[in-house]
């Protein structure tokens, strides 16, 4: 079947095509990570501003494998977002990828980012990439190092991964970097000068592409895509505007501050996401849109938001918060999207510290007794000790805290030593009682 490219643009029908000529744009964000996410959200955001502004095209790193590099170069980068759900439009091509490397190819990165016309570098590269001894963090810092060097100017970084205030964060994963370099405090001062790290909160439920939605593609193209993903009609993006080198004109929320869109986003909408991928997937559902099928798991959500998560929460002036818990119960009901829930609970150890840990720490500060933050970080616990390969980081680790256990205790204390303390023995007696009525009922 003839592939997705520029040349088959003029004869696809019934599909969003890009508004501009992807050939005349150049390229002014270098993006790592160009996983589905990053191909559904900020490259949306910008396809739509490329007509206009032809100077923020997308140049992506892979960061990982260089499998997404072969889908979409053979595409000219090219490739299609299918929405489903209620409310789904047509087929859309983006175009905004205006090229596609794997993460060492060319020398990495650097070059790229040491080019006068880049003016943003953009990541998602999941919760592992910020680790210390992250590789991404190292690609980022000899970019800069690249920049300073060329005297290419200003550059703004702007993480796009689900993780409190990821700007200060990823900032000061590249000073800790900086700091154990030969010159790196000449490179942290032009850092401290030279390049903001703005915080942003991303919002879109995009699940991995399977070979059916690749046939899906091509059948709604009438041309093989590689590359497609499919997402969810529902798109936000809340960021700080405080760039160091100018932006695009994305039809984004533009906020002095996000923390408080940060704490609703991961608090009640992740948070809620882990509280059903875990359960549910004890409960047998292959999906979040099964498990919310569950009366009993529909409540559990509702009751852990409601219960638990918004007393913590400090909204933004004006916001709607029954109208946001609402969406999200209903776009996790969607069952259009086929999200599963073995990809929402991966790398739990990483996201249970994000998504639940600062809730249960702030009810149990307050004298409160959330239950079922308890229960989301039990059922990961079950989870975790009867799920097997495991997909996390530190899925050793993992299996061997939890090899032979017998008794609740025996499961839930090795597995609270290996997470952030949450330092109320009320806490670890919930964790008891719940995880012996999840084994029970196993
Ligand atoms: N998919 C969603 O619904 C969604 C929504 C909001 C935010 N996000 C954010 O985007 C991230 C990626 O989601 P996705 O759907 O694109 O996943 P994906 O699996 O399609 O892509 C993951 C990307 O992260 C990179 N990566 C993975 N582990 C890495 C590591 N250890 N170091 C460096 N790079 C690494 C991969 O190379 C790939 O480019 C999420 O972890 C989250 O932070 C995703
Ligand atoms: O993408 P992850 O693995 O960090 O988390 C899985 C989901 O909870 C997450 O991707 C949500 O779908 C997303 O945050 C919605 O905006």
């Amino acid at each position: 079947m003839t592939r997705l490219s520029r040349a088959v643009l003029p004869t696809l029908r019934g599909v969003r095509i890009p508004a501009y000529d992807p050939a005349g744009i150049t390229v002014g964000i270098v993006h790592l990570g160009v996983g589905a996410f990053h191909r559904a959200h900020q490259a949306v955001y910008t396809d739509a501003v490329l007509a206009a502004d032809p100077t923020w095209g997308i140049s992506g790193y892979t960061q990982r494998s260089a499998a997404v590099r072969d889908r979409l170069a053979p595409q000219d980068g090219l490739y299609t977002v299918l929405e489903r759900g209620a409310g789904a439009g047509p087929p859309h091509v983006v175009g905004a990828l205006r090229e596609i490397r794997g993460p060492e190819e060319d020398g990495g990165p650097a070059a790229r980012i040491a080019d006068p016309r880049v003016r943003l570098v953009t990541l998602t590269v999941t919760e592992k990439g910020y680790r210390p001894d992250a590789p991404t963090v190292g690609r980022l810092v000899a970019g800069l190092d690249a920049r300073r060097r060329a005297d290419a100017g200003p550059v703004s970084v702007l993480s796009c991964d689900n993780l409190p205030a990821n700007g200060a964060t990823l900032r000061g994963l590249v000073a800790d970097r900086c700091a154990a370099l030969p010159d790196g405090e000449r490179l942290l001062d032009w850092i401290t000068t030279s390049v903001a790290f703005p915080s942003c909160v991303v919002d879109r439920i995009v699940p991995a592409t399977t070979p059916a939605d690749l046939a899906a593609a091509a059948s709604a193209l009438g041309v093989a895509d590689e590359g497609a993903v499919v997402a969810e009609p529902f798109t936000q993006w809340v960021i700080e505007d405080a760039f160091a080198a100018g932006r695009p004109d994305w039809a984004a929320t533009f906020t002095a501050d996000v923390a408080p869109y940060e704490a609703a986003k991961l608090r009640l909408l992740n948070a809620t996401h882990s509280l059903l991928a875990y359960t549910g997937a004890l409960a047998g559902h292959d999906t979040i849109a099964a498990a919310m099928t569950d009366p009993a798991l529909a409540e559990t959500a509702y009751r852990f938001m409601t219960e638990d998560a918004v007393p913590t929460l400090t909204l933004p002036p004006g916001f709607d918060l029954g109208g946001y818990q609402d969406t999200i119960l209903r776009r996790f009901a969607d069952p259009a999207l086929g999200h599963r829930t073995a990809q929402v609970a991966a790398d739990g150890s990483l996201k249970l510290p994000i998504r639940l840990l600062g809730t249960a720490r702030d009810r149990l500060a307050a004298g409160a007794t959330p239950q079922w933050t308890a229960l989301a970080v039990a059922a990961w616990m079950v989870y975790v000790a009867t799920r097997q390969p495991l997909d996390d980081p530190i899925a050793g680790t993992l299996a061997a805290a939890t090899a032979g256990y017998s008794t609740p205790a025996s499961l839930v204390d090795p597995l609270l030593e290996l997470l952030p303390p949450v330092p109320y023995p009320a806490w670890r007696d919930m964790l008891l009682a719940h995880t012996a009525r999840l084994l029970h009922d196993r």
